[in-house]
């Protein structure tokens, strides 16, 4: 086989390759510590030939030492691990106890990752937001120590499940917290920003048969049923849509909300810590002074600006607005545009649930539709992948079941059928085919069940978004900036966490939309109704979002 790290066929033979001279020089020209990671280059086969991947990680197998890695973070899936000095992590997969796989289900998980990674993900959304990292084999002595020592930094919330400690395996991926943009720079603070954006449309799927899901968005719909579950404590007023807007307005309120609300949808790392975002439900409230604190040097680096609620503000609006206006650039050109989903193809572009939105309502203004987004921006691209969920679950189900009683008849054509891998370059042209004419065929279903999965992939990624401060003067630099009123920043945008949702996960998905659904319509739009016309009535309530919303001269819509 013919895998990243010299896999040999027969069964996965990883190892940690030791560090050469390359690595050394690649070494003293990275990050903050002189880290393994080579900033500034994108992680390309071109750059990093597949065949000999080791050394630039930095990383020995005799030398494996726990007490050199970190807890960073985790997800439902994974736990991630980071160096103290060098920009990489490792990235381990989590099951429920007793649920264990088998080393070569374990290591050939991750090289589907990698590979969907390469050769789909890249394609579409570009060469330069998407690392894929690779696999790599790890004493395993080192990883239960490992496992030990990281245990207690674990929220409660993510320890039902385990980190997989017995097949030695794990990605390699560059530190996107701590990712320089820049080869050369030394020892500059860094901030991070990292968004999970989650779904930035309506369904336009004729399939659809609840009306409420043309009006209002999922993730609007979901934070209902996760207040109701306990998940999050309150509800949160950042609606997608508006992020995905490219009206700066809306963008602006998106991420303010975000900020008030962060729930597992925005993180914030200084120098590679957190100092923002949510753990779990149980995680302090918000405190937006003592975020001030840590971002006042960013963006007022030789101003002294008072401390209090005034600084606190101005700081907080600095962040807003570079953050947009990060999220608005880019030139990466991707395949997304291969796509060719055009405007047709398009649900209603404001969600009635949008605080924003109903505030404008309330005062008989329409709400700024899409400004459009920029093509060559990232959340451009994702959306494009995520509209390959041409038919919303609702449509796709049918299909779904269409594939499913083609493998009880013939379960050895699984492998033909691509279900669990490769994902290749021909798993990749498939999905370019975005017809909806149902020819009856189980070739149709399955490639809307294949772009479904992908589909719902772009629903759950993240954007990591990397600030260093420009020291010197910025023409001399090959690099984005991007200003502040008092600051510039040399800045870097990756996506991460673009694991290809599992075929089996489809019925999962499909009586989780009925829930939502059905618990919006019947519990809140009932309500919401019946309080609406009071609500809204408040002068106050209404005009205040409007104020507050205030952009510099020159970033008015
Ligand atoms: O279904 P959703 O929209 O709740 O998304 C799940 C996420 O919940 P969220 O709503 O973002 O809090 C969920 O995130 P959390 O575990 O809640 O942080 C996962 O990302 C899950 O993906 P996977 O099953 O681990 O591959 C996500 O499941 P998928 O639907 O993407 O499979
Ligand atoms: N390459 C990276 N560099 C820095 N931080 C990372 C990297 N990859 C992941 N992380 C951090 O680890 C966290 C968990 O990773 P990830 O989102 O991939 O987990 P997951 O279990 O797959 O997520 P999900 O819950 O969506 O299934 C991320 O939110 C991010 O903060």
């Amino acid at each position: 086989m013919a895998a990243s790290g010299g896999v040999a066929s027969g069964g996965p033979r990883l190892r940690v390759r030791r560090l050469g001279p390359a690595a050394a020089a690649a070494d003293r020209r990275s990050c903050r510590g002189g880290g393994g990671w080579c900033p500034g280059e994108p992680a390309t086969p071109s750059s990093r030939p597949r065949e000999a991947p080791g050394p630039h990680w930095g990383m020995d197998e005799g030398k494996m030492d726990e007490n050199e890695w970190g807890y960073h973070g985790e997800g439902n899936k994974s736990l991630v691990v980071a160096h103290a000095q060098r920009c990489v992590v490792l990235r381990f997969l989590k099951f429920p106890p007793n649920r264990k796989k088998t080393s070569e289900e374990i290591f050939q998980h991750l090289q589907n990752i990698v590979d969907f990674g390469k050769n789909v993900m890249k394609e579409f959304l570009g060469e330069n937001y998407v690392h894929c990292g690779e696999v790599v084999q790890l004493p395993l002595e080192f990883v239960k120590q490992l496992c030990l020592k990281i245990q207690c930094e674990r929220p409660e919330s993510r320890c039902d499940k385990d980190l997989d400690t017995l097949s030695g395996y794990a990605l390699c991926l560059p530190n996107l917290a701590r990712l320089q943009t820049y080869r050369f720079t030394e020892h500059r603070p860094i901030l991070c920003v990292e968004i999970k954006p989650k779904c930035g449309f309506i369904p336009f799927s004729s399939d659809v048969t609840h009306e409420m899901k043309h009006k209002v968005c999922r993730y609007c719909m979901h934070q209902h049923l996760k207040v109701a579950t306990g998940k999050w404590k309150q509800i949160s007023k950042y609606c997608p849509l508006d992020l995905y807007s490219g009206n700066k307005q809306r963008m602006y309120f998106a991420l303010k909300s975000l900020l008030q609300e962060a729930q597992n949808n925005l993180k914030i790392f200084k120098n590679g810590e957190l100092i923002y975002g949510c753990k779990d439900a149980r995680s302090p409230v918000a405190d937006w002074s003592e975020l001030a604190r840590h971002l006042k040097p960013f963006f007022f680096p030789s101003n002294g600006l008072a401390s209090g609620p005034h600084c606190t503000r101005a700081v907080i609006r600095e962040l807003v607005r570079v953050i947009t206006r990060v999220l608005l650039s880019g030139s990466d050109k991707g395949r997304a545009g291969a796509l060719r989903l055009g405007p047709g193809l398009r649900g209603p572009l404001v969600c009635e649930a949008s605080p924003f939105s109903r505030s404008l309502r309330c005062q008989g203004k329409n709400t700024p539709e899409r400004s459009g987004l920029p093509k060559g921006c990232l959340l451009y691209k994702t959306l494009q992948v995520q509209m390959l969920d041409l038919l919303d679950i609702e449509g796709l189900y049918p299909l779904y079941r269409r594939v499913e009683r083609y493998l009880e008849e013939f379960p050895e054509e699984r492998k033909t059928l691509q279900i669990d891998g490769p994902y290749d370059e021909a798993f990749y042209q498939r999905l370019l085919d975005l017809s909806t004419e149902d020819d009856g065929t189980v070739a149709f279903a399955l490639t809307k069940v294949q772009q479904y999965r992908v589909a719902m992939t772009a629903k759950d990624c993240s954007i990591m978004i990397a600030l260093s401060p420009c020291l010197q003067d910025a023409s001399s630099d090959q690099r984005p900036i991007v200003p502040s009123s008092r600051s510039r920043f040399a800045f870097s945008v990756s996506v991460l966490d673009l694991d290809l949702k599992p075929y089996e996960s489809i019925p999962h998905q499909y009586k989780l939309d009925g829930k939502i659904v059905n618990y919006y319509s019947k519990t809140v739009h009932a309500k919401d109704a019946a309080v609406m016309s009071t609500r809204f009535k408040d002068s106050e309530d209404c005009t205040l979002v409007l104020h507050k919303v205030g952009l510099p001269p020159g970033d008015t819509e």
